[in-house]
C-alpha cells in the first residue's frame, strides 16, 4: 500500500470538511435556491431531469449530509423549502433509476434523520409515481424514461443498473408505509436478471424490458451495470433476505472467475463476452471503483483492497482521477472528472469494516485534491481535463450526497451515525444509523 501520510488530526480535517459543506451550501441558498444543480464557477443554475424545470435536487440529496454534520438551520431551511414548494405533478419526464436513487432515496434518509412526515409522503407521492414502469413490463423490468404526471414510458432498451437498483430504496418505502408493493417490485426486476444469465453466470449490460431479450455481449462490473451486483448485497445486508445473498455469491463468484486480471502488479476487473469470458478491452472506467469496497464487504477483502489500491496509484498519478483509464497504456481515455465519489465510497467501505489509517489516508488524498482543484467561486466544479485541472461549471447532486457525507462520516467520529449497524445506498441516502 502507498504511504500513509504523517499523523493526521482527523477532527480537525472533518471541521474543514463541515465548513466547506457550509460554504457551498450558503452559495447554494444565494445563488440557485430550489434549483437542481448550482453552476459552481459562473453562479448560475441549471436542471436535471426536466429540461427547465426544477425539483430541488441538489437541497435534497444535501440533507441528511447536513443533518450529520449538526448543520440544523441549514437542514431546516431545507425541509420548509419542501414543504413550501416540492410538487411532482409534472408533465415531464424523469429517469427511473436517477428518480428513485437520488429524490426517493433523498426524501427517506432526510425522513429517518427528522421524523418529518411529509419528507414520506413526498417519497411515497414520487415512488407512485413511477411505479407505472415496473407495472407494464411482463416480466416487471421498468423502461428507463416516464413522465411524472402522464406516465408515458419511453426506451424499453434498458441495463441491469437502471432496473436493479432499488431494493434498498423501495424496501424501506414499504417497511415505512407497510404497502409491500415497491419492495415487491424492486426485487422481481433483480431476479428475473438473474435469471437470464449466461452458462458461465455472466449478463450483458443491454437488455429489453419487455422481453428480457440481450441487446449487447459486454459484462462488466462498471457502467451500466455496477450497481445491480452492489445491491444483491444490499438486499441481504439491509433485509438479510438470504435469496439476494445467493444471488451476489453466484454473481460474484463468476466475476472473479472471469473477470479479475493481474497486470504491471495491479489488479483489474476488465469487460469480457458474456458467454466466452474473453476480454474485451483494458478500458477502466472511473465509477468501477467502487467495486472494492463492495468486494470486502462481501468477503472477498483482499480481491477487493487489490482493486482499490490499483485506483488509488491513478488518483495519484492525475491527483484527480480521469473519467476513464486504459490499464494497459497508462494513458487516461476520457480526461473528464464528474466529481465522482466512487473511489471514496470505497475507502470509506473499507475503512468500516478494518478501521486501518490506510483508508483513511486514502480519503484524505481525495478530500484534499478535491480542495485544491475543484473549488471555484461559487461551490465545487467538474473538470474539463484532470491533465490541466480546467474546470467546468457543474455541480453534479451526488456530490451533496456522497463525498462529504463520506469525507465527514470518516474523519468526525459522528454523534448521529451508528459506525456498527448503518445502511448507506448507492446515493450515499443513509437508510439505517442515524442516531438522534
Ligand atoms: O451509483 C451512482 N452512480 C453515479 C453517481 C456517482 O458517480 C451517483 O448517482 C451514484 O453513486
Ligand atoms: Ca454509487
Amino acid at each position: 500500500p502507498l504511504p500513509a501520510t504523517a499523523k493526521e488530526d482527523w477532527r480537525e480535517l472533518a471541521g474543514e470538511v463541515r465548513e466547506s459543506m457550509r460554504w457551498a451550501w450558503r452559495n447554494y441558498r444565494e445563488k440557485a435556491w430550489g434549483k437542481d444543480q448550482i453552476m459552481p464557477v459562473s453562479g448560475g443554475s441549471e436542471s436535471f431531469s426536466i429540461k427547465g424545470h426544477h425539483l430541488g435536487l441538489s437541497l435534497i440529496e444535501a440533507l441528511d449530509t447536513l443533518w450529520l454534520m449538526e448543520l440544523d438551520a441549514e437542514f431546516k431551511d431545507g425541509v420548509d423549502w419542501i414543504h413550501a414548494n416540492l410538487d411532482f405533478d409534472v408533465d415531464g419526464e424523469v429517469s427511473v433509476f436517477e428518480t428513485i436513487i437520488r429524490l426517493v432515496g433523498g426524501l427517506l434518509s432526510a425522513h429517518l434523520a427528522s421524523g418529518d412526515k411529509l419528507l414520506l409522503a413526498k417519497a411515497k407521492d414520487l415512488a407512485d409515481r413511477l411505479m407505472p414502469s415496473f407495472d407494464h413490463s411482463p416480466i416487471g423490468l421498468p423502461h428507463r424514461f416516464i413522465n411524472l404526471k402522464t406516465g408515458a414510458l419511453r426506451d424499453p432498451i434498458t441495463n441491469p443498473a437502471e432496473v436493479g437498483s432499488c431494493i434498498t430504496e423501495f424496501g424501506t418505502l414499504s417497511r415505512l408505509t407497510g404497502d409491500p408493493r415497491y419492495h415487491k417490485a424492486a426485487k422481481r426486476a433483480m431476479v428475473a436478471l438473474f435469471g437470464r444469465r449466461s452458462e458461465i453466470g455472466l449478463m450483458p449490460d443491454s437488455f429489453d424490458c419487455m422481453t428480457g431479450e440481450w441487446k449487447s455481449r459486454r459484462a462488466t462490473i462498471g457502467p451500466p451495470s455496477d450497481s445491480y451486483y452492489e445491491y444483491l448485497w444490499d438486499g441481504w445486508q439491509l433485509f438479510g433476505d438470504r435469496e439476494f445473498l445467493v444471488m451476489y455469491k453466484s454473481c460474484t463468484a463468476a466475476i472473479l472467475e472471469n473477470q479479475k486480471v493481474e497486470l504491471n502488479g495491479d489488479t483489474w476487473f476488465v469487460d469480457v463476452d458474456f458467454e466466452t469470458g474473453k476480454r474485451i478491452n483494458w478500458e477502466q472506467d472511473e465509477l468501477s471503483s467502487f467495486y472494492g469496497g463492495l468486494l470486502a464487504q462481501g468477503g472477498d477483502t483482499a480481491a477487493g483492497e487489490a482493486y482499490t489500491r490499483s485506483w488509488d496509484k491513478v488518483q495519484a498519478k492525475y491527483g484527480i482521477l480521469p473519467e476513464g483509464y486504459d490499464a494497459e497504456k497508462g494513458t487516461p481515455t476520457y480526461k473528464t472528472n464528474a466529481l465522482r465519489p466512487e473511489l471514496a465510497d470505497a475507502a470509506f467501505n473499507h475503512w468500516l469494516l478494518d478501521r486501518k489509517e490506510e483508508w483513511r489516508a486514502l480519503v484524505a488524498r481525495h478530500f484534499r485534491a478535491m480542495q485544491q482543484w475543484n473549488k471555484a467561486a461559487f461551490g465545487y466544479a467538474t473538470m474539463a481535463d484532470v491533465t490541466t485541472k480546467a474546470q467546468a461549471d457543474h455541480c453534479p447532486g451526488y456530490w451533496w450526497s456522497e463525498q462529504m457525507k463520506y469525507y465527514w462520516l470518516i474523519f468526525s467520529d459522528c454523534r448521529r451515525f451508528d459506525y456498527r449497524k448503518n445502511y448507506l445506498s448507492t446515493e450515499g441516502n443513509v437508510l439505517l444509523g442515524f442516531r438522534r
